[in-house]
């Protein structure tokens, strides 16, 4: 089990300030839910974590480990990015292949992550023609590879149909309920309010709200009611 922090997160591009000190935690067994308007700095924080940035100032670390810190990084932390990070020309089968041997895990792994996102019948057909859900399910294998105990997803509903959505939120409330940490950054509010336990909002770099969800959404004042007062401030990008 692993606990996510993020400490008095500083980072800039140039003299830009993306994320200013921005701190919350993500705890095992727990779904959060990263939200925030278009360049809140949502993405920044999930690259410093992943060891894609460098912080300017503060820490984001799995027990207290930053990524580069990881011994075994596959089986600690899955993360889904990008979806048009895949290289076009190869299978999804043989894109798994790749990143299993990257992290010196079992070829067997390919087929288990294939058929847990359901993508076995397109396996060996090449990424250029899948579509976004497509794409975006290979990504969700990919971070699902070496059985991490962190899932790391920016937008992962992204592209998904109805039922890729209701199959995406049992995965990460499984996920989470056997003991599993979920950090999702998200827009698609809905998504969010069926599956996080807990918020974290972040308007123009720094957090506006951190909560439980039941806390700060009541029967009377949904999510995006709570959202767009939170976010209001912050409102248009930067
Ligand atoms: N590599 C970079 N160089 C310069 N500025 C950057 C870079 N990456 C992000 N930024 C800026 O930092 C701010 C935060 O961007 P970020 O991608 O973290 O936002 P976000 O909350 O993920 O937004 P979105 O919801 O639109 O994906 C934005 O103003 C963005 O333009």
């Amino acid at each position: 089990m692993t606990t996510i922090r993020i400490e008095g997160l500083h980072k800039s591009y140039g003299g830009f300030e993306a994320v200013h000190d921005v701190s919350f935690t993500a705890e095992p067994g727990k779904v959060v839910g990263l939200l925030g308007p278009n360049g809140a700095g949502k993405s920044t924080t999930l690259h410093v974590l992943l060891g894609l940035a460098r912080a300017g100032a503060g820490t984001a670390t799995f027990d207290d480990r930053r990524y580069a810190e990881l011994e075994h990084p596959a089986q600690v932390v899955g993360a889904l990015l990008d979806a048009g990070g895949l290289h076009p020309g190869r299978t999804g089968r043989d894109h798994l292949r790749v990143h299993a041997a990257a992290s010196r895990l079992p070829g067997r792994r390919v087929d288990e992550v294939l058929a847990a996102v359901g993508m076995t019948p397109a396996a060996d057909r090449r990424v250029r023609t899948y579509s976004l859900g497509m794409k975006q399910r290979l990504g969700i294998a990919t971070a699902l590879l070496g059985r991490p105990q962190v899932l790391v997803l920016d937008e992962p509903a992204n592209g998904l149909d109805p039922a890729g959505m209701r199959w995406l939120r049992e995965l990460l409330r499984s996920f989470a309920d056997d003991g599993g940490t979920v950090l999702l950054a998200s827009h698609v509010l809905g998504e969010v309010a069926q599956v996080a336990d807990d918020l974290v909002v972040i308007g123009q770099g720094r957090v506006v709200a951190a909560g439980a969800l039941d806390e700060l959404v009541t029967t009377d004042r949904s999510l995006e009611d709570v959202y767009l007062d939170l976010t209001a401030a912050t409102e248009g990008v930067r």
